[in-house]
């Protein structure tokens, strides 16, 4: 888990939840949606064919987030493998954090595409003895390569046409998303992951929200605040409230962009401490960030639209994905992401 996250989620550290998951609605109805507190315990109908996780044998863990643990686990009957994330609550539920947490069921029940990591079926808890009684289990697709995080760590840089690779394809995700009026809110490293074909996806909806936010929900400043945007971190100052959040993701994949680019977080030096006030001078009020001289124009350019602290100014997705960072001919290079993934 990164060393800059010190805003967690509240929510996977409360009381068990009765979460409310409300039947599947359409696109439209997806926008400022409330979600319903009747609490609903139930396995969802799911593509795996499992309706008990016993039916899923845990083989290892796969890696620890903020408020679980992620198991590659594999089904007895179809021998198929799956990421089961168990998370996991701790006391006093804020009725925020439960809402929260049934929005992230929701959403990942809702998407469906191939840039973004797949949910195969959502249990409550009463299913999840198993594991630990863990409160809320995701069945995930695996991505066998595991996170763009773990590659920096052993790889530290990546070259400039793996990059563009991954941002062409986390730009289509967010193009997806933001479509279905979808924001992410932590768009960082450890929630890209890699599969074997080296196709990168956009994992973890856990802070993500439909439609704009509450001021309430601006407030528990949720996320991971080392890749938070201007207009997150310092609604005031940078006019945040009239803000939709999509422009937010864009910022924080121009962070990521930056990092796979120089081999460390790119906004503060590598000697200084990633602490709130540092972390709010760079990102709010520190100069234009300087490129990697090995940087080419694109990339710069890129970057530099990304990271546009006036969120109004900044490249929207539609733009990006038609930048020529990202429209270069790149073919064969998922491949080489693989072998960067594969044998760190
Ligand atoms: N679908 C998956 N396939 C393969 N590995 C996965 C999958 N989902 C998660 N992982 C691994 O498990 C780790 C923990 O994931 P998780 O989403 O719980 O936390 P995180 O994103 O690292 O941190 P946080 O939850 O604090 O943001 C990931 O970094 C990744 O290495």
């Amino acid at each position: 888990m990164s060393v800059y996250k010190t805003l967690v989620r509240e929510r996977r550290h409360q009381e068990a939840l009765r979460l409310p998951l409300p039947l599947p609605t359409p696109e439209a109805d997806l926008w400022n949606r409330t979600l319903s507190p009747s609490p609903l315990s139930f396995s969802t109908s799911n593509s795996c064919g499992t309706d008990n996780l016993s039916d899923l044998e845990k083989l290892v863990i796969l890696g620890h987030g903020s408020g679980g643990t992620v198991y590659k686990v594999r089904h007895r009957k179809t021998s198929a493998v799956y990421a089961l994330k168990v998370l996991r609550f701790g006391k006093d539920v804020a009725a925020m954090a439960e809402q929260q947490a049934a929005q992230e069921a929701e959403i990942l029940r809702q998407v469906d595409s191939q840039f973004v990591v797949r949910c195969h079926g959502v249990f409550d808890h009463g299913f999840t003895d198993i594991y630990g009684g863990g409160d809320l289990c995701f069945i995930m697709e695996y991505m066998e390569a595991g996170s763009l995080h773990d590659v920096l760590r052993t790889r530290r840089r990546l070259p400039e046409k793996l990059i563009s690779v991954m941002a062409q394809r986390v730009l289509e995700g967010l193009n997806y998303l933001h479509s279905m009026q979808i924001v992410h809110r932590d768009i960082k490293p450890s929630n890209l992951l890699i599969n074997n074909k080296g196709e990168i996806k956009i994992a973890d909806f856990g802070v993500s929200r439909v439609g704009r936010c509450t001021a309430r929900e601006r407030d528990s400043s949720m996320g991971t605040c080392a890749y938070m945007s201007p207009e997150r971190f310092d609604p005031e100052g940078w006019n945040g409230d009239c803000s939709d959040g999509f422009a937010g993701d864009v910022w924080s994949l121009g962070v990521v962009v930056l990092e796979c680019h120089v081999g460390h977080f790119p906004l503060i030096g590598q000697e200084q401490k990633p602490d709130w006030t540092t972390l709010m001078c760079a990102i709010c009020f520190g100069e234009r960030v300087q490129m990697p001289e090995t940087a080419s124009p694109e990339f710069r350019n890129f970057v530099w639209r990304c990271l546009e602290k006036d969120w109004r100014m900044r490249g929207t997705v539609k733009e990006l994905l038609v930048h020529p960072f990202v429209t270069k001919d790149n073919s064969g290079f998922s491949e080489e992401l693989v072998g960067y993934a594969l044998h760190c």
